[in-house]
């Protein structure tokens, strides 16, 4: 979805609890929040209290020196840079520094995420926020001096920038997803673009001795799907990148059986099979084999060498890692979410590989959530959360963090707990 589509669903969505509370006046002094879901891909940013994030784009920006002649005004000269974002950067790769802040679901640029922060929150649907109390989204996997620093930038950093932030939490991804489905227990397997998680949580906390990850989700399935269509001979390169990513999201599928799914033939018609790249560059003919090799490697790593656990092996391992007592709850609460999940037929063959890894192990049935807004269930959580009236006592306030400098990693970690 990106977000022109957005904005249209927005347009048709029925009125939020926050519409509803607005138009019947009541006095209620609730905070509202900025909610940001940071993903390797993708970043969203949206209201506390509404169903969807109002912008979500993806995360990376793109910068070019501009170098300022002498002037009779500017007879110093100088030079700036300019700076762009999302669909708008990868697609002037030729011109601008592309740069990605995020890698494998962790920050690793933390300038460049600033940036991305800022030009969300100044963003004409975010109604450029000068001021705000914000929920942040973290990795499962982040170390806790990931937070700190997280806390670092956004109450010092953004202050340059002209935007305070004037309380803060950070929380988890999947415990934010877990709660979009209603519930408090259960096991969260999130594949995204850049990393596929399974992370089991007890009565609203993440077990951290039994998470387990895999650096295995959409963008391979992207960079597996480009090296098919050349080894094809097909002109394509990463500069198509955001095409290549789009026959993946349109065309391909899972094979519930993949060396039957291969040998048989085509089951769409060849008219379905074409992808017409923009400005005249062709047509390119994607044909069953390469569409279910491309997905594969989810299930079944080792077809591009790759000796790693697939999907529902880590989803298995991480519940045979918790308590005995908890294993049953966790089959029962399989949350499936995230992008790559969106994938025809992933969950069908998530379920019957895992139904095979646990025949003679689980002591019940298993039950697969699907019914969130897979994409956005980490945002939706976190709106959820963030518009109850107790969420404030949960934020590190400015005032707090920038009197107390000494206390500042105590301050961060003892708030964030999740
Ligand atoms: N309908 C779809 N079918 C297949 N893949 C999809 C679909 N929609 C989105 N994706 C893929 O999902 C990925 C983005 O998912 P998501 O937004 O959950 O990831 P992220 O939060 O950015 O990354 P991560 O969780 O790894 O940090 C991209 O690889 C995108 O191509």
């Amino acid at each position: 979805m990106n977000q022109d589509d957005l904005e249209e669903e927005h347009k048709n969505l029925p009125p939020t609890i926050e519409d509803k509370l607005n138009s019947m006046q009541t006095f209620v002094d609730q905070k509202e929040f900025v909610v940001i879901d940071n993903g390797t891909g993708f970043i969203k940013c949206g209201f506390s209290g509404e169903d969807l994030p109002r912008v979500s784009i993806p995360t990376v920006m793109g910068v070019k020196e501009i170098i300022i002649e002498p002037s009779q005004t500017n007879d110093q000269g100088g030079k700036k840079y300019s700076r762009i974002y999302g669909e708008r950067a990868q697609d002037n790769s030729h011109e601008y520094d592309i740069t990605y802040p995020i890698k494998r679901g962790v920050i690793e640029d933390f300038d460049t995420m600033k940036y991305c922060w800022h030009h969300l929150l100044s963003h004409k649907n975010m109604h450029n926020q000068k001021k705000c109390n914000l929920l942040i989204t973290d990795s499962p996997l982040n170390h806790k001096d990931n937070k700190i620093k997280m806390a670092e930038y956004l109450f010092d950093k953004l202050k340059d920038h002209n935007i305070a932030i004037d309380s803060l939490n950070i929380m988890n991804s999947s415990v934010l997803s877990l709660f979009a489905s209603g519930r408090t227990s259960g096991i969260v397997v999130e594949s995204g673009q850049g990393i596929t998680t399974a992370v089991p949580i007890f009565e609203g906390y993440a077990l951290p001795h039994a998470i387990k990850s895999i650096n295995l989700a959409g963008e391979d399935v992207t960079f597996n799907l480009l090296d098919s269509l050349m080894a094809q001979g097909i002109e394509v390169d990463n500069s198509n990148i955001n095409h290549i990513r789009k026959i993946k999201e349109q065309m391909c599928s899972v094979a519930l059986d993949y060396d039957r799914a291969i040998n048989s033939s085509d089951p769409l018609r060849e008219e379905s099979c074409l992808y017409e790249l923009p400005d005249d560059k062709g047509i390119i003919k994607v044909d069953h084999k390469i569409r279910f090799n491309a997905t594969e490697l989810l299930f079944n790593p080792e077809i591009i060498g790759c000796d790693i656990p697939s999907i529902p092996q880590i989803a298995y391992d991480s519940i045979y890692k918790c308590d005995q007592d908890l294993q049953i709850t966790l089959f029962n609460n399989i949350i499936l979410t995230g992008g790559t999940s969106l994938l025809p037929g992933f969950k069908d063959r998530f379920e019957q590989d895992l139904y095979e890894l646990a025949a003679h192990t689980a002591r019940t049935d298993i039950k697969i959530d699907i019914d969130l807004p897979r994409r956005h269930s980490a945002w939706v959580g976190g709106s959820m959360i963030a518009s109850l009236s107790t969420f404030d006592d949960m934020t590190i306030k400015a005032t707090d963090y920038e009197e107390n400098p000494e206390l500042h990693d105590d301050a961060v970690l003892k708030k964030l707990v999740f």
